[in-house]
């Protein structure tokens, strides 16, 4: 089974290439749209804890947040008229916890991220998977009632954990009820990403119907970001601008050596 999301397939063929948008306020996100006329790019995701850091109010920055995502995926329709065809917007806030920019606690967490999907502001949310378990489950349940596919996600940026912990929380991803489990981890040497390709065919030849997105970080990870399709990865993030995470390159050479792996 694979997850469609307007007409781009999660689980089937190339892995999809997701690009970051790292911008601070609404005219760098919408700069950063327009950027990617020609690109290679199937989905793009908007990292909101990068933006409007100065609106310290939630409410009001829940409200700049539900505004730019109708922008946003306006300024996306745009592009398929370029012939980029209607891109899906994933929308992430990545808390400090996780590696991201800004912090927030489990509840106001929670609410904003359902009040985005609620709004129609996503076609795919972000769920840090392993947070207050009543919290998250409140937003899966907000995002499948507003027809958003779910991608769970789990990080660590100071080690890999051991095979059988990967695989068991790529696993407890599935069960709770997440469309697309995905985790990043980093590795201290290529034995590190020997684990994470290893826990990802496992998990996918188990599993062929729940497509996940695995990936190992930094320089020593970046061979698991283009083999996706020989281990059981769905989707890979590129650069088109500035990179969210490190060992992300640019979106050009993944495609290139992504078709090179799969003749
Ligand atoms: O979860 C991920 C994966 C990521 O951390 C990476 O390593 O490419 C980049 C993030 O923007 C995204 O939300």
């Amino acid at each position: 089974m694979t997850i469609s999301v307007r007409g781009t397939e999660l689980g089937s063929g190339r892995p999809k290439i997701i690009v970051p948008i790292t911008a601070k306020d609404l005219d760098g996100a919408l700069d950063a749209v327009g950027a990617l006329v020609g690109q290679d790019v199937d989905l793009v995701e908007w990292r909101i804890d990068y933006f409007r850091q100065d609106l310290t109010d939630l409410d009001a920055y829940q409200a700049a947040v539900i505004d730019g995502a109708q922008r946003l995926r306006g300024a996306l329709d745009e592009l398929a008229a370029d012939g980029q065809g209607g891109l899906p917007l994933l929308v992430t806030f990545r808390t400090a916890a996780e590696g991201g920019e800004r912090a927030i606690d489990d509840a106001d967490y929670a609410a904003l991220l359902s009040a985005v999907v609620a709004a129609g502001g996503a076609d795919l949310v972000d769920v840090e998977a392993f947070r207050d378990a009543e919290q998250v489950a409140a937003v899966i349940e907000a995002a499948h009632t507003a027809s958003t596919v779910v991608i769970a996600s789990n990080h660590d940026f100071h080690a890999t954990p051991a095979l059988e912990e990967i695989v068991g929380r790529l696993e407890r991803m599935r069960d709770m009820g997440a469309d697309v489990p995905k985790i990043a981890v980093m590795p201290q040497d290529p034995a590190d990403v020997l684990t994470l390709l290893r826990a990802t065919w496992d998990f996918h030849a188990a599993n062929p119907d729940t497509p996940i997105i695995t990936m190992s970080m930094g320089a020593t990870g970046v061979v698991s970001r283009v083999a996706g399709r020989t281990f059981g990865s769905a989707a890979t993030f590129g650069t088109a601008g500035a990179a969210s995470a490190p060992g992300q390159i640019p979106t050009g050479t993944l495609a290139q050596v992504m078709d090179a792996l799969s003749d």
